[in-house]
């Protein structure tokens, strides 16, 4: 009911400013009848004058009505702009290019409305506003915020954009002479033109060319040189903060979307403000400067042609709206397609093994097609709009050179003249064209710069602030009451309430069937991840008040795969530890058992281990990464499965090793019984909360949880090795 009675409001709003708009139209006719005796001598300039006085005049009543009555909104404004301004820009531009007189009153003002009413639809239909004006304006504003940022990260290569700008300056000015001068040249060519004026005429037509070519050659130059230094110096920036994220900012966020951010949206960036400026001031001076050169050729045409940017605007318009959309949809659709192609590639062992190239090639055949369907829909779009573009720019031509020649058969200008106009004719399209495009551009290139800008600004959610680096380290652990659960999954809790102690100098295992909750434990010891509630502490210090490097050069893990780097065997050793000699590398082998057998590699410790380490076997990638763990002297050493890829006899070396380790504290997850009997402790964990624990002869003897665990699980694997 309500709603009813607001929507009968509006319509009667509506009548009422219709009524009075009518009713003002004819109260002004009136009154400008009575003067009509005196307007009679006078031409239609006055006629016109006092059209556009009447269409202040109604727009600010229309205006007033409507914000009174509490009707607003984008659609009410156009349609009174429209509506009022509609037939004093009409008669203007019919009365400059014609001549003649208005239409009569009332017809005039019927089609003045109706043509504003289907137009506002028509707009509307077109460009609907999806989130009102208030997000748009906030749009605006975040975009001016973004540019301004742009430009600040270019303060070091200011210098080189200001030294580009004159000379862009000097190119176009340049430009600009040359079709005026071909005009004249062909003026001076048509009558008896004495030697020296068609000479000057030459030279200066050569010196314009040549300082076109020249500053425009610098400017080029200069520019590129201040987007090449951006562009690595915010790569350098994002590539540091992505590093500061925690591993749950790569688990939430694609590889494809960081790599888009640190490759396409970085060139974007950079064009944002660089290539984008330099073009809006380009076209932007040759524009003004041709409109002016044009309308001193001939002003009537510059009117006629210049009828052309409105049509072009709204094709634009409408073809950058539907190109955006479905270029975005292309990119999406590229990015899923590499998706396909990185997993089967990175997977190919798991692929081949399961026979799944076939399934593989499927599915990135599935995602091929995708992409070609959109990128033919976008082709298709682009097609029709350049089809329409030229049959507008056709008729206009058509047009300019049908009053071209009417002006030169009647001596309103020289056939030069209509040369020069017709030269610049040719590039005016293409400027206005650009400078519409421009600002689409630069919004979008800004949105890009948006995006490079949110992970600039994000603060890892795992504090590395901590200041702390005590000399002396027991490498007693703590967790108290732990609760967490995975950012990627944040509804399902993975440890509850859970508390754990591991003992400086003695080895803890944890035991029990996968998903339990053991590596979480090991990934949250090297704060990988905060846990929601509680806390974990380090020889009574939380571990987030650990100084962030010192604290990951004493407490190491070594995992179920361990990830090599391409580099030699020492560069792996070493890793982040740039000064390390290569007797304490060699040490560090030896007690990982990886000495002997890198001695028998071709270039011994200078020998490559390719992609990944993909040229050592997973027992040689394991003892590597014992090896790398072992040179840090770390208090605590987190073991997740390392025994799993070892023989038998690297296991007892490795096992002799890690049992020399008296003073630091190891964490050992392991699912064969050797290794873990010989733990001090042995914790048994099922869904995130510790079942049983203490060593392997009193769970033996309670014959609970371990006991039950040993006969289902360790009897598999002990008998495999
Ligand atoms: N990165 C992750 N994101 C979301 N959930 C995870 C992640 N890693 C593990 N999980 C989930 O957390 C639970 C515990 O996993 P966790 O790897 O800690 O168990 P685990 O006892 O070490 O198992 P396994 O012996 O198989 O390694 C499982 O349900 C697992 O699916």
């Amino acid at each position: 009911m309500v709603y009813r009675c607001y929507n009968m409001s509006k319509l009667l709003v509506c009548v009422l400013a219709v009524v009075t708009d009518l009713l003002v139209v004819y109260v002004l006719d009136l009154a400008s009848t009575q003067l009509r005796s005196e307007e009679r001598g006078l031409d239609g300039g006055y006629a016109l004058l006092r059209q556009w006085t009447e269409a202040v005049l109604r727009c600010s009543l229309l205006c007033t009505i409507f914000y009174w009555s509490d009707v607003r909104g984008s659609l009410v404004k156009r349609w009174i702009l429209a509506h009022c301004f509609l037939n004093p820009v009409y008669e203007t531009g019919r009365l400059t290019v014609f001549g003649g007189w208005p239409l009569e009153k009332f017809a005039m003002w019927l089609v003045g409305s109706v043509s504003a009413a289907l137009g506002c639809l028509f707009w509307e239909t077109l460009f609907p506003e999806s989130n009102g004006e208030s997000s748009s304006k906030e749009n605006k504003q975040k975009a001016r915020v973004l540019f301004m940022r742009v430009i600040r990260l270019y303060k070091p290569d200011y210098l080189f954009l200001i030294g580009a700008s004159v000379f862009l300056a000097l190119a176009v000015l340049c430009e600009m002479f040359i079709p005026l001068y071909t005009g004249k040249l062909i003026d001076i060519l048509q009558t008896e033109y004495s030697w020296d004026e068609f000479l000057s005429t030459i030279i200066l037509m050569t010196f314009f060319s040549f300082g076109s070519s020249f500053s425009a050659g610098c400017r080029g130059g200069l520019f590129m040189c201040a987007i090449g230094r951006f562009i690595s110096r915010v790569k350098h920036q994002l590539f540091s903060c992505l590093l500061k994220q925690e591993i749950g900012f790569f688990e939430t966020t694609k590889t494809g979307d960081i790599t888009s951010r640190l490759s396409t949206d970085t060139n974007l960036m950079a064009r944002a403000v660089a290539l984008n400026v330099n073009v809006l001031l380009r076209t932007l001076i040759k524009t003004l400067g041709m409109l002016y050169l044009m309308c001193s050729l001939s002003w009537k045409l510059t009117v006629l042609t210049l009828m052309e940017t409105p049509l072009t605007g709204l094709l634009q318009n409408i073809y950058d709206t539907h190109y955006q959309k479905l270029s975005k949809k292309v990119q999406d659709s590229i990015a899923r397609a590499n998706d396909a192609a990185g997993e089967a590639v990175s997977g190919i062992r798991t692929v081949t093994s399961f026979n799944a190239k076939q399934s593989e090639k499927c599915r990135y055949d599935v995602r091929l097609m995708d992409t070609h369907n959109i990128k033919t829909q976008r082709d298709t779009v682009r097609a029709m709009y350049l089809l329409v573009r030229r049959l507008t720019e056709l008729g206009v031509k058509v047009a300019m050179l049908y009053y071209g020649h009417l002006f030169v058969t009647y001596g309103q200008m020289t056939t030069g003249n209509l040369v020069s106009f017709i030269l610049y004719h040719s590039d005016l399209g293409d400027n206005i064209r650009t400078l519409i495009y421009i600002f689409g551009d630069m919004l979008n290139s800004v949105g890009a710069a948006g995006k490079v800008f949110e992970y600039l600004d994000r603060k890892s959610e795992v504090r590395t602030d901590g200041t702390q680096e005590p000399k002396d380290l027991k490498g007693h652990i703590n967790f108290q009451n732990i609760t967490f659960s995975y950012p990627t999954r944040p509804d399902h809790s993975v440890l509850e309430d859970f508390s754990l102690e591991l003992k400086p100098g003695k080895m803890t295992a944890l035991v029990g069937i996968s998903g339990g909750g053991k590596s979480t434990c090991v990934s949250l010891l090297q704060r990988f991840y905060q846990p929601q509630h509680g806390q974990i502490l380090l020889d009574e210090h939380p571990l987030q008040n650990y100084q962030h490097k010192y604290l990951h050069s004493k407490i190491v893990a070594v995992g179920q795969e361990p990830v090599l780097f391409s580099g030699t065997v020492r560069d792996n050793i070493a890793y982040g530890l740039p000064d390390c000699s290569l007797e304490r590398i060699k040490e560090a082998a030896r007690k990982a058992n990886a000495h002997e057998f890198i001695c028998r590699l071709p270039k011994g410790y200078d020998t490559d281990v390719g992609e990944r380490g993909s040229l050592l076997g997973s027992s040689q990638r394991q003892r590597i990464a014992i090896a790398r763990a072992l040179i840090r002297e770390p208090q605590v050493i987190l073991l997740d499965e390392i025994t799993s890829f070892l023989d038998p006899t690297s296991e007892q070396t490795v096992q002799q090793a890690l049992a020399n380790c008296h003073n630091q504290t190891l964490l050992v997850i392991a699912h064969r019984l050797k290794t873990i009997e010989k733990a001090d402790k042995i914790i048994v964990i099922d869904q995130g909360v510790i079942l049983e624990q203490g060593s392997h002869e009193e769970l033996m003897r309670n014959e609970g949880h371990y006991y039950k665990l040993k006969e289902k699980l360790f009897t598999e694997n002990n008998s495999k090795s």
